[in-house]
């Protein structure tokens, strides 16, 4: 069965009531978003082109302010950007005239100023084996694949040891091989790592691969978490079996029924200023589809439909 973060643990991330309104003559871009991650767990989120999920990102990274509601991480609130926080984003954004081994080092030097030369070497060179590109160390960016300077990036973001991973469509240039290849490194990483990571992708089949939860969010502006969507695959699901488990389809139905109808008409109900509520909590194709509600009160299948946003 899958794993599901038991209920009771305190919640690592926590981001409360978060509104961003980029200028006063317009409506906010995204309003009342809430949502906890618990540590070691991997939240993938979706939605529409403009509806925020970049400005929360930058928000949990820090280097974004919103405009009302807050995020605290670890019980201190998040202010401004930290090496407690790694960034990847879709641009691998290395110094394009340093090698892949001193890209690693300097961003492992930033996190242990301390450290000798050779620990430096030896802790980044853990970690570009762990993306299988220890043999490109003494190469430049410029000599690499678009897909291997993105593993540079993963294996940087990981080098310095965040206590949470943001990770903007990492893949999101990549071409489907390679792009497969990479999730499978990533999923293998965050196995043995347990790292706490946050993803915006707009590949369903890669969320139901990586994520254990998926929040799903409503079109903009006004936009909102509709759902979180559990993943109720085993979590030693493989990308080249997970389509043999019917319930991969029943999931991926879900996700996809959202993005090309919900979201649209989530969006509506929004603008008529109808009342909304908390995310629904999800887990599709099990229980007859019964839903259970944030709180862990169960409530009928019918209010997902008919659920205002
Ligand atoms: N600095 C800014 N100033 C004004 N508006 C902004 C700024 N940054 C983003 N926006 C607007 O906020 C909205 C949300 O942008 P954001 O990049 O967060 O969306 P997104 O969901 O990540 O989109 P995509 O999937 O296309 O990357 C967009 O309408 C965008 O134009």
């Amino acid at each position: 069965m899958w794993n599901e973060t038991p209920s009771n643990e305190a919640p690592f991330v926590k981001v409360e009531g978060l509104t961003k309104q980029y200028r006063s003559d317009l409506p906010p871009v995204f309003e009342n978003v809430s949502f906890s991650i618990h540590k070691g767990e991997f939240i993938c989120i979706i939605g529409h082109s403009g509806c925020g999920k970049s400005t929360i990102l930058n928000a949990l990274a820090g280097l974004e302010q919103a405009t009302r509601g807050g995020i605290v991480m670890a019980g201190k609130e998040v202010d401004g950007p930290s090496l407690d926080r790694g960034v990847v984003f879709q641009s691998h954004a290395l110094l394009p005239w340093l090698s892949v081994e001193d890209n690693i080092a300097f961003a492992v030097r930033s996190r242990h100023p301390r450290w000798s030369r050779n620990q430096v070497a030896e802790h980044g060179a853990r970690f570009l084996k762990m993306v299988g590109l220890k043999d490109a160390e003494k190469k430049k960016p410029a000599e690499l694949s678009g897909g291997m300077k993105q593993r540079v990036g993963i294996a940087r973001a990981f080098a310095v040891e965040p206590k949470m991973l943001l990770m903007d469509e990492p893949f999101g240039a990549l071409d489907a091989l390679t792009r497969g290849v990479i999730q499978d490194e990533l999923l293998r990483i965050c196995a043995d790592t347990r790292q706490t990571v946050f993803m915006i992708t707009h590949d369903v089949d890669e969320a139901i691969l990586l994520a254990d939860k998926i929040l799903l969010m409503s079109n903009g502006p006004r936009a909102h978490i509709a759902e979180i969507v559990i993943n109720t695959l085993p979590r030693d699901r493989q990308r080249e079996t997970m389509h043999h488990d019917p319930q991969f389809y029943r999931l991926r139905n879900h996700l996809v029924d959202f993005l090309v109808h919900r979201s649209k008409q989530l969006q509506v109900n929004r603008n008529l200023k109808a009342a909304y509520g908390e995310p629904v909590v999800v887990r599709p194709g099990l229980d007859s589809l019964k839903v259970v509600a944030s709180r862990d009160e169960a409530i009928p299948a019918a209010r997902v439909a008919t659920r205002p946003a």
